[in-house]
């Protein structure tokens, strides 16, 4: 029974019985998700409608969201023909082109990139961005700073007024393994908050960059009025840092998907 409801999408357009919920308290996190997953879906499918043309170099970002960025990539390729070269930004963006039949490309060969689309932690008011909350920021910035445009995919969750409204698991910086301690000390010293040296989950110690670097989590001040363009410059000053999850100044436009169906849009 439950699979039927499941299958006739009658929970998934944003508004869940209460009465359903109390009754099924596991299977609302269930609809939840997958009003997460569509709202992540329709945002990336107009990305790839909107911004991606025939001839062109897409720089394809990491996570969840992508996923379906990539899906809508590979069918437009199939049913329009169209010709392009992907740009992978982690060792998942690269198997995800390769698995989905697209043509693979580096920086070598195209260091210029018409679009480049990518999901977010959190998109604030300015369109700064948190990334890396899946350990790839590092040739994200590098594949969006070659992009005449990075367009920004993501659920409603992400749809935030401050950084830190939203998402709770702090701004990633990537640095050198031998120096996260004084890395670490520098910025609580000067910003305060607190840095997590980031730890794997199916390996023992810390997670490890697909560059063979430390992740740490900077849990900023609530509440502090942060000027992220200055603060983001401070920190990759610090001898050891390779990267900061603040993407200042570089997102075009963002695609929010909603639970009801519809996609919000933000420019910069
Ligand atoms: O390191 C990961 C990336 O910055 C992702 O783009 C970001 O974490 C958003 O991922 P998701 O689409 O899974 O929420």
């Amino acid at each position: 029974m439950l699979r039927h409801f499941l299958g006739t999408g009658l929970l998934f357009s944003g508004y869940i019985n209460p009465a359903f919920s109390r009754t099924f308290g596991t299977v609302t996190a269930a609809a939840t998700k997958m009003s997460l997953d569509q709202a992540k879906k329709i945002a990336a499918f107009k990305a790839v409608d909107e911004y991606v043309r025939d001839n062109t170099v897409v720089g394809v970002g990491s996570g969840s969201t992508v996923v379906y960025a990539v899906q809508r990539l590979a069918e437009r390729v199939k049913t329009e023909g169209l010709k392009l070269v992907c740009i992978p930004t982690s060792f998942q963006a690269r198997q995800l082109i390769i698995e989905g039949g697209l043509v693979l490309g580096d920086l070598e060969q195209h260091p210029r990139i018409h679009c480049a689309i990518d999901g977010a932690d959190e998109v604030d008011a300015d369109m700064v961005l948190i990334k890396g909350g899946g350990g790839c920021l590092l040739q994200e910035k590098i594949v969006a700073s070659c992009a005449d445009q990075l367009v920004v995919i993501a659920d409603y969750t992400k749809n935030s007024k401050k950084l830190g409204e939203q998402y709770k698991k702090g701004i990633p910086i990537e640095v050198v393994p031998m120096a996260y301690v004084p890395i670490r000390n520098r910025v609580a010293a000067k910003y305060g908050g607190k840095l997590n040296l980031r730890m794997a989950v199916a390996k023992a110690g810390p997670v490890v960059t697909d560059n063979g670097n430390f992740i740490l989590d900077w849990h900023f001040p609530e509440g502090g009025d942060f000027d992220w363009d200055a603060v983001n410059r401070d920190i990759m000053m610090i001898p050891g840092v390779v990267e900061t999850g603040l993407f200042v100044k570089m997102a075009s436009k963002a695609y929010f998907g909603l639970a009801d169906g519809s996609v919000t849009e933000r420019s910069a």
